[in-house]
């Protein structure tokens, strides 16, 4: 598989606190790829340096042919609304916004008309399990359907990479395996890369591979973890 995004000798403290040390990763275009380790370990400074949120102290990230270090504040921001998709683990919703426009919204920024724009994103409310809130501001909605609504406003423009930090953490067994299996369904239509941040292993067998981090370094670099997604998809 062709490699999509790649980063080496990724380095970032925090004050004295050193959250990456010299991590490397690679992202294939339609993996889905599981970052797993212990509270602290660095699998969200990871996922946000890849996604390109934060500058790593040293190292570097290449995404295609460009490296998000050389790119501008300005360009950085375009790449991240036109290419990526990111779910974070709090609030990124507009809060004055109906879940149905929360999920529109990107749609709308590109320039697509209000109704094709409303009618993709209720078909993503759908596959996410929570089309019956879509009249409902994010203040209306429990923790794991905001989740669930962030999940498809990252979806709604078939990015070429999702970025997702613990996007099941606040569902039940049941609504974790339909999130995971619509993830799994939008990788194999349209070959998005999902990085996916997860300390649960249940979220982690549905990831092609999965990269374990340790005290900020990658201590394991698997190949299928537990369930390959393709059996996941099958077992619908
Ligand atoms: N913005 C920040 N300011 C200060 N320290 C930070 C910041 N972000 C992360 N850290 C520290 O960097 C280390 C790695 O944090 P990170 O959030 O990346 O780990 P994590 O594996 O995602 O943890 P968790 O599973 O608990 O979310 C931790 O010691 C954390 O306290």
């Amino acid at each position: 598989m062709s490699t999509l995004l790649a980063a080496e000798g990724l380095t970032k403290t925090y004050g004295r606190t050193p959250a990456l040390r010299g991590a490397a990763v690679t992202v294939a275009a339609g993996e889905i790829l599981a970052v797993t380790g212990a509270s602290g370990s660095g699998k969200s400074t990871l996922l946000h340096c890849l996604s390109g949120l934060v500058r790593p102290d040293a190292g570097t990230v290449t995404y295609g042919q460009r490296r998000l270090d050389g790119l501008d504040a300005e360009k950085l921001s375009e790449l991240r609304r036109t290419e990526f998709g990111i779910v974070l683990q709090f609030g990124q919703l507009v809060p004055e916004l109906t879940a149905l426009d929360n999920v529109a919204l990107p749609l709308l920024l590109a320039g697509r008309p209000r109704a094709a724009a409303r009618a993709e994103a209720d078909a993503w409310l759908e596959r996410y399990g929570v089309r019956g809130q879509r009249k409902l501001r994010p203040g209306e909605m429990s923790g794991g359907q905001q989740q669930r609504v962030a999940l498809a406003r990252a979806s709604v423009t078939e990015p070429k990479v999702i970025f997702a930090d613990e996007p099941t953490g606040a569902l039940d067994s049941l609504a974790t395996e339909q999130v995971l299996t619509s993830l799994v369904h939008l990788t194999r239509e349209t070959r998005t890369a999902v990085v996916l941040v997860t300390h649960e292993a249940q979220v982690a067998a549905y990831a092609d591979r999965e990269v374990r981090l340790h005290d900020g370094e990658v201590q394991d670099a698997s190949g299928a973890a537990g369930i390959p997604a393709a059996g996941a998809e099958a077992a619908l």
